[in-house]
């Protein structure tokens, strides 16, 4: 047996085998299960010892290197960046040193590398927490970077990769009429509340009264902009796990919200049980839905290369080969979705992604299609909402370096569209 540290930290380097290994993503690896065995807190830990070792990924290899005279098979090498990084980030020396080298020991194949893990890791525990804030921050990869930088330009690339580094924090979207106050938090200018140490989400006050969801500052404008009305018929039509079909209902809309995951869609059942809203849940296919809306909700599935900050291991699992098919479902569910609006009803197309394919230019090839369709560029004019993140074609472009000394956000696209009366 394992003491709960060590057990922490053999999952931490499973993970990571699997996402590096198997280009596998942790929600993945999560849902099927890969943490089921540790207790709560053994699991947060191993969880986050994963994600701190993806996000550090590029330091610790650089601190590695010089020690390295060739690469050593994955899992161990995973057991050298998750040390690393723990011993970069203050953890005492001995117990990193003495559970890596008792996990490597135990592996069946590898064992026998269990010294080189020890003298490399002491190496790193002399000289790695100097050297570790000088190091730049880790780019991402070039598949990724290239389109990203020649979007944004290089200064922003730096700068969006450095707030993919820094940790996300925690941002709640509360009730109307539910006090701030009792959180501590610091109320943005957009209204959604921030917490930058939050431990355990369900001990937070409000939780089980359901005042409040977990929703980034940047995921809560689509429906900000969007402003329901109280009465107004409004379909969700990607909508678990149900963030921005809560603030609908929360402001009285009668919302229809639509997923295609029976899975994803219990989610939604379970939050909307948690704050007592209601919505009419349909799980089934976008491109399939028939009916009449006052006003729609697009926020399609994209690459969700917005969100980085809090999943470093998409770039790791990913390579973009998937993304062509996901702008073409964009496109199709945002056309579809259209010839579901009233005449004058006002639809907000929306992406948790950086690229412009899957945000700009989907309105910009929307409005060349449809006639009756024009950007409404009012609908931006929201509290906090600030002029500089205004696009060409009039929607709402949102990046992790914003808002850089309040914590950042999440990348996302946002526009309000309105068709002709
Ligand atoms: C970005 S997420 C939605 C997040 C959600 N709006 C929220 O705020 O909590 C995209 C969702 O699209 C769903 N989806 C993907 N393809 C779909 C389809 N053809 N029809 C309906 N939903 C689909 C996915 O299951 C996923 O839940």
């Amino acid at each position: 047996m394992s003491d709960p540290a060590t057990s922490a930290r053999r999952s931490a380097i499973y993970l990571l085998d699997q996402v590096l290994g198997e280009q596998r993503l942790l929600a993945e690896c999560l849902s099927a299960g890969a943490l089921d065995k540790l207790a709560p807190e053994d699991r947060a830990r191993a969880q986050r010892l994963a994600v701190e070792t993806l996000r550090g990924l590029e330091r610790a290899d650089r601190l590695l290197q010089k020690h390295l005279q060739k690469k050593p098979p994955l899992s161990v090498h995973n057991a050298l960046r998750v040390g690393t990084v723990e011993l970069c980030q203050g953890e005492a020396a001995h117990g990193v040193v003495n559970s890596m080298v008792d996990i490597v020991s135990r592996n069946r194949r590898y064992g026998r590398l269990k010294g080189l893990v020890n003298a490399v890791l002491r190496k790193i525990a002399a000289e790695g927490p100097e050297a570790w804030p000088a190091l730049r921050a880790p780019r991402l990869p070039k598949w990724l970077r290239s389109p990203l930088a020649q979007a944004w330009g290089n200064e922003a690339m730096l700068q969006i990769e450095l707030a993919h580094l820094a940790s996300a924090p925690l941002d709640l979207t509360l009730k109307p009429g539910v006090d701030p106050a009792a959180l501590g938090g610091e109320v943005l200018p957009t209204g959604s509340v921030r917490l930058h140490d939050a431990k355990q989400v369900s001990t937070l006050p409000g939780f089980d009264a359901g005042d409040w969801w977990v929703q980034d500052a940047a995921a809560a404008l689509p429906v900000k902009v969007l402003d329901p009305q109280e009465g107004e018929e409004i379909l969700d039509l990607c909508a678990a796990p149900g963030g921005k079909t809560m603030q609908m209902a929360a402001a009285g809309a009668k919302v229809t919200a639509l997923d295609i995951s029976a899975n994803r869609m219990e989610r939604v059942q379970e939050n909307l049980t948690r704050t007592g809203l209601q919505a009419t849940l349909i799980t089934g296919d976008a491109l399939e839905h028939q009916g009449t809306y006052d006003a729609i909700l697009l926020d399609a599935p994209c690459s969700a290369t917005g969100t980085i900050r809090r999943h470093p291991d998409l770039p790791h699992a990913k390579d973009g080969s998937q993304f062509g098919e996901l702008i073409e479902l964009q496109a199709r569910m945002l056309a579809h979705a259209w010839g579901l609006l009233k005449p004058g009803g006002r639809l907000i197309f929306c992406t948790c992604s950086l690229l412009p394919d899957e945000g700009e230019v989907q309105v910009e090839e929307a409005l060349e299609m449809f006639p009756d369709m024009e950007v409404d560029r009012t609908a931006l004019d929201r509290a906090g909402i600030n002029a500089d993140w205004r696009s060409e074609e009039g929607g709402l472009r949102l990046r992790p370096d914003y808002w850089a000394d309040r914590g950042g956000m999440d990348g996302f696209y946002v526009a309000c569209l309105r068709k002709s009366a």
